[in-house]
């Protein structure tokens, strides 16, 4: 799913009006009128407090027509104009009026502080005071309505987006922004719900189809596209059936030290769930026993050196190396990755110490091939491409990182995301039981394994991190957060495979819905 920038959702919103030949008040009609039925789904008539609180822009319209919807359908519903401002837009001011004439009970205005109303927890806040429009700092007496909201426990569900961010920025302070239990948003979810730093203000975010003409959708190039399954689904290369083990390629993961040989185990054996033919690892002599033993489909290389490795020599042909997870940074290591990039010909995947040997000595990015993955954790990114101010300014020296050493660069995060060149690829899978040891290990194998197999090596980057996900969420209902090791991640590798072919469920219909048809 493409996920727009402010300005491609605004050109959206004005192509949709012009080519189905409709006001911007019907669109905001749709708009509203979305809400409402997923609201009334859910509640049916029941008569909790609802308070919804619009300002005087179209995200406001749209929570005044949610709110005449309530009106009509019986809910206990309070509406109030936040009036930050008095520029009204004009559909604000058509909605304003629409409400007008269906209750007696006008929308309350409100100026400051006094002017707010007791929240009670079981209450819902419905949350269209700012949307994608926010432009400057908020005023006083506004930051305090939003940590009204916020103390009064209830749950806020958010138009949008949560009142208080912007579609490019991190917030000053979380005291100047909506902390929504849900965000109900208009065509495009916001990169916002993916970062670190933002998408707490937001818990779930739900897109609603508000129609907008698909064409321009389906033409539209946008930095960064949101990764689920029907996006890896046509990266997928389906097997041949005279096929054999040489036709997907031999994997070499280079790595290990002593006491760090479980980390190539888990890589090869990740690499070999991924569906290469053949494996090698590249190990320091003490790796040798313990890797035959655990992972006996994988053959096994050993450097000259007992404890760590001191010169990457082989004489396969490999089709992609993973290289860098237990390496270590001795001065020696440093040495034998440095002669061994000037040697080396084939695509690679650099993990672990071996990023860290590429900060610690920064002229061996120009050696790397075009094209190699490198797939940091925070603090390896931080050595890579220095400090950052915030989430969005970390995106944006990765991508001009990624454009220098013409490199993809996996952000792994909550939400991995996939920098190369202009474009970022938002990760929708995994969860918290992936922050264990070896997961990282498991991800560089997945990732190798795919190159091995002919995969382009962004293309083996996204899907690879998506595996990796789906096969952590599968697992989920068996280990939970806290059980799940990486070992198990792997052996569910083959589950998220066939989940790529299992029919979606049907989408439920509302009642709401069906009505309106
Ligand atoms: N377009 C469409 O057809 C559809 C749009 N939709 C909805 O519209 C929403 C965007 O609406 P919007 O552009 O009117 O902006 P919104 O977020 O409501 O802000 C209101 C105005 O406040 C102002 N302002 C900004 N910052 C401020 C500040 N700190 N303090 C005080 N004032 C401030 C600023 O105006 P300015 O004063 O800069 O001229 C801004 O314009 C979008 O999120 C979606 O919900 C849907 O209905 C689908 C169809
Ligand atoms: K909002």
């Amino acid at each position: 799913m493409k996920i727009l920038s402010k300005e491609q959702i605004y050109e959206g919103d004005k192509l949709t009006a012009q080519r189905q030949n409709i006001s911007s008040t019907e669109l905001m009609e749709r708009a509203g009128t979305q809400i409402f039925n997923w609201m009334h789904m859910r509640m049916q008539g029941a008569q909790v407090p609802i308070h919804v609180f619009c300002g005087i822009g179209n995200n406001g319209g749209d929570g005044l027509v949610l709110a005449r919807h309530l009106v009509n359908h019986g809910y206990n519903v309070h509406t109030y104009v936040v009036n930050y401002s008095d520029k009204r837009s004009k559909d604000f001011l058509v909605n304003y009026d629409r409400i007008k004439q269906v209750t007696k009970e006008w929308p309350t205005l409100m100026a400051c502080e006094e002017d707010f109303p007791t929240i009670t927890p079981e209450a819902i806040i419905v949350d269209a005071v700012f949307g994608i429009g926010l432009n400057r700092p908020i005023a006083d007496w506004v930051k305090k309505l939003f940590q009204h909201f916020r103390a009064s426990k209830a749950f806020t569900l958010a138009i949008d987006i949560p009142s208080g961010l912007q579609t490019d920025s991190v917030p000053e302070s979380e005291n100047d922004v909506v902390w929504a239990g849900y965000t109900l948003s208009f065509q495009s979810p916001k990169l916002i719900f993916f970062l670190p730093e933002t998408s707490k203000y937001s818990v779930q975010w739900e897109v609603l189809d508000i129609g907008i003409d698909l064409e321009y959708i389906y033409k539209l190039n946008t930095e960064a596209e949101l990764i689920g399954k029907q996006e890896v689904l046509p990266i997928y290369k389906p097997r041949k059936r005279f096929s054999h083990k040489g036709s997907f390629g031999h994997a070499l993961i280079v790595g290990g030290s002593y006491g760090k040989i479980g980390s190539v185990t888990l890589s090869s054996k990740a690499a070999l769930v991924s569906g290469v033919g053949l494996v090698s690892a590249y190990v320091p002599k003490c790796g040798y026993v313990p890797l035959q033993v655990a992972l006996p489909e994988a053959m096994v290389i050993t450097d000259e050196n007992e404890k760590f490795i001191s010169n990457i020599s082989f004489d396969i042909t490999p089709s992609a190396i993973g290289v860098g997870i237990g390496i270590g940074t001795q001065d020696e290591t440093l040495l034998a990755f440095e002669n061994f990039l000037k040697e080396n010909k084939a695509p690679l995947v650099v993990d672990a110490d071996a990023l860290n040997l590429l900060s610690k000595k920064t002229e061996l990015l120009a050696l790397l091939p075009k094209g190699t993955v490198l797939t940091p954790h925070p603090k390896e990114l931080e050595r890579l491409i220095g400090e950052w101010k915030d989430d969005f300014d970390k995106l944006n020296k990765t991508k001009a990182f990624s454009k220098k050493h013409e490199v993809i660069v996996v952000v792994k995060g909550a939400n991995t995301i996939t920098v190369f060149q202009d474009k970022y690829y938002v990760n929708t899978t995994g969860n918290p039981g992936l922050a264990t040891a070896g997961t990282g290990d498991v991800l560089m194998g997945i990732i190798a394994g795919l190159i091995t197999q002919g995969y382009e090596p962004l293309s083996a980057s996204v899907f690879g991190v998506y595996l990796h996900g789906k096969a952590a969420d599968i697992i989920l209902e068996d280990f939970g957060y806290q059980s799940m090791i990486a070992s198990y991640v792997i052996d569910a590798v083959a589950e998220a495979y066939i989940d790529l072919f299992k029919q979606p469920e049907q989408p439920q219909v509302s009642e709401a819905e069906q009505e309106e048809s």
